[in-house]
């Protein structure tokens, strides 16, 4: 069983989707992020240099968040390309990305994409 650091429910207002209403008006992004690796040498050694730093791999999921894309799919490939390239010791990752208020009618708590890659 591998370790993981994981980021849930982070929240952003974001301009993704494949209407133009939603590239001009925005809404609520939620996503979440699993991060697959060895945590046994933070576990020893208590220093952070061991392992990922949770809060800059939010900046950089934040950043990614920021340049819009049509399909919610091109923006979790677009996160876990950064992922990778910055994080080495990064061995795999599952990112979710919900919508809780798309241009869609019905009753729903939400609609989205989860991505798992391994490097
Ligand atoms: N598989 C996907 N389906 C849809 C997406 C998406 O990103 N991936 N996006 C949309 C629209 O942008 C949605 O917000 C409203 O219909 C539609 N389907």
């Amino acid at each position: 069983m591998m370790d993981k650091i994981f980021l849930s429910g982070m929240k952003f207002y974001s301009y993704h989707g494949v209407f133009a209403e939603e590239n001009k008006l925005g809404q609520i992004f939620i996503v979440d992020a699993v991060l697959t690796l060895d945590l046994k040498e933070a576990g020893k050694t208590d220093d952070l240099e061991t392992t990922i730093n949770y809060g800059e791999a939010y900046q950089l999921i934040e950043k990614e968040m920021e340049t819009p894309s049509k399909l919610l799919e091109h923006v979790a490939e677009r996160i876990v390309r950064a992922l990778f390239e910055q994080y080495e010791r990064l061995e795999e990752v599952t990112i979710k990305i919900t919508k809780q208020n798309p241009p869609i009618a019905g009753h729903y708590d939400g609609v989205g994409i989860e991505i798992n890659r391994v490097r």
